[in-house]
């Protein structure tokens, strides 16, 4: 039996980077994965998505082209076999940068699927990766829960019958005709990629507008530019049933206003939950709440030996507040250097076409606390002129009104993730609207807008 100082279970985003730092401040670490290496993000989530939006971006570009003076054709046909082959190719590569990455380490590498014991006893044993795995035991000093989330199908008759993004990233056709389940993150982020590549898409959601917890303005914007990107939206709608109408190539949805829609796929995007079913955490008596695992952003639960960072908390459920939890931990434990993110001024983006990008609070949770000065602009970016294509920039400053501290920055326009990250900068420093003022602009550019928004658009008392 292998004994460590500290075992994490779960070689996502969280769990990898917690190893490497504790094993980096001399710690004897293991980690065990049962599925693939560098999680989610990497295999199922931020890396094949992001491929897809620029897979999508290009063949809008190639629209543009000639308007720009370029003599191609319009994209015909979009390669979706070839796509997918390049996007594992590349995932492959990195899959193996992170196992060199953690051997190098002098980390343990344990391929399998890990469950509890005991506090400080766990066993591995076969996974879809390793189905031959031997069953082995370890004891560790201290255990990290790192194991991520996995999507969430909504309790409706025939739900067996639609897909999830896991299966999206490996589907062996592109769906002509799709219907999406839900306008969070990735309900709107495949609409937009599975539009671009020439798809039918219908996105169905409960509320009136897309992207629930958003600002305001910021959704009534996105929903614009979904209608101009031809997709069609059914706002206030809820699926009751999934019928298979064509031996699994065909699905009928049926909708709570009576209506119903014959498709290729159904994409279930409505939720993910922590991946807890395996660990055995009952036994061990860790603590749970709404089926996610009860810890602290320093993650520690109600057992003092186990702790819990990333997704499986349930709280940001975002890649770099994994590795932020996951480092902070590994610190904490090995070598306390007081290191500290700034999990207030989280900067967040969806990657629809154009996306989204937001820093600090919304114009609704900043008025609960303050009274506001609101800056708007929206304009056509320059490089939509030529190629006429339609859709507006929305960019926003929430401001406080007394401190002149700009209290949230949201933009929906093209590069918005890119500008919004170095905006949090200024956010996180809890800069003044006066000091982004001062600020010379760099023309041309879409981000030179957010300092040179001079006059309010209005005011809000606080509520
Ligand atoms: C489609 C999609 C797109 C996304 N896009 C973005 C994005 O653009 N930006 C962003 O910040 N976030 C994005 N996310 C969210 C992001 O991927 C997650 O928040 C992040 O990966 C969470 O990291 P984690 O370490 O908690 O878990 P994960 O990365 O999920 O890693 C957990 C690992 O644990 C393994 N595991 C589970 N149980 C066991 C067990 N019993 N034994 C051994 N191993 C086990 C799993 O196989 C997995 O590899 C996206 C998610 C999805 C689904
Ligand atoms: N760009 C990014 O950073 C990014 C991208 C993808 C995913 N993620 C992360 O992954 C998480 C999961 O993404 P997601 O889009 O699945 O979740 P989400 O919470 O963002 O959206 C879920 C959607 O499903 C709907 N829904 C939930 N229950 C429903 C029901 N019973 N009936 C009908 N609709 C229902 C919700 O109203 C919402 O529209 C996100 O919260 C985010 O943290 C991040």
């Amino acid at each position: 039996m292998q004994d460590y100082d500290l075992f994490v279970i779960g070689a996502g985003s969280g769990g990898v980077r917690c190893a490497r730092i504790a094993a980096q401040n001399g710690a004897r670490v293991g980690i065990a994965e049962r599925r693939h290496w560098g999680g989610t993000c990497v295999n199922l989530g931020c890396v094949p998505k992001k491929l897809m939006v620029y897979a999508a971006e290009t063949g809008r570009m190639i629209e543009d082209a000639p308007a720009f003076g370029w003599d191609v054709q319009r994209p015909s046909s979009f390669d979706w076999y070839g796509f997918l082959a390049a996007k594992d190719r590349e995932i492959e590569r990195l899959n193996g940068i992170y196992v060199s990455m953690l051997e190098k380490a002098g980390i343990d590498l344990y391929t399998g699927d890990a469950r509890l014991l005991d506090a400080n006893t766990l066993e591995i044993g076969p996974s879809v990766l390793a189905p031959e795995a031997p069953v082995q035991r370890i004891r560790a000093k201290k255990i990290v829960l790192a194991t991520g989330s996995t999507p969430v199908r909504l309790d409706i008759p025939g739900a067996e019958l639609a897909i999830t993004s896991d299966e999206l990233f490996h589907l062996p056709e592109r769906p002509q005709k799709v219907a999406i389940i839900g306008s969070g993150y990735i309900g709107v982020e495949f609409a937009g990629i599975l539009a671009g590549m020439g798809s039918q898409v219908d996105l169905f959601y409960r509320q009136p507008l897309p992207l629930r917890g958003f600002d305001e303005e910021v959704r009534a914007h996105l929903k614009e530019l979904i209608d101009l990107h031809g997709i069609t939206q059914h706002p206030g709608t809820t699926p009751v049933r999934l019928e298979d109408i064509g031996g699994g190539k065909a699905v009928r949805l049926v909708m709570d206003d009576g209506e119903s829609y014959e498709v290729d796929a159904v994409i279930m995007a409505t939720g993910r939950r922590a991946a807890v079913d395996s660990l055995g955490l009952e036994a061990v008596g860790v603590t749970m709440e709404k089926g996610h695992v009860v810890a602290g952003i320093d993650g520690k639960t109600n057992i003092p030996s186990i702790y819990a960072i990333g997704d499986i908390r349930d709280q940001y459920n975002l890649t770099p507040t994994a590795i932020a939890e996951g480092h902070m931990l590994a610190e904490q434990l090995f070598n306390p250097q007081g290191r500290t993110w700034s999990f207030e001024t989280l900067p967040k983006a969806v990657f629809f076409s154009s996306p989204v990008g937001v820093v600090g609070l919304s114009e609704e949770e900043a008025a609960k606390d303050h009274d506001l000065v609101i800056y708007t602009s929206q304009f056509t970016p320059m490089r939509q002129t030529l190629p006429k294509r339609a859709g507006k920039v929305l960019m926003k400053l929430v401001v406080d009104r007394h401190s002149d501290v700009v209290l949230g920055a949201h933009m929906v326009g093209p590069d918005a993730p890119e500008i919004i990250q170095m905006l949090a900068i200024a956010v996180t420093a809890k800069l003044t609207k006066k000091q982004l003022d001062q600020t010379v602009a760099l023309h041309p550019s879409t981000a030179e807008e957010f300092v040179t928004m001079r006059s309010p658009t209005r005011m809000v008392d606080r509520h």
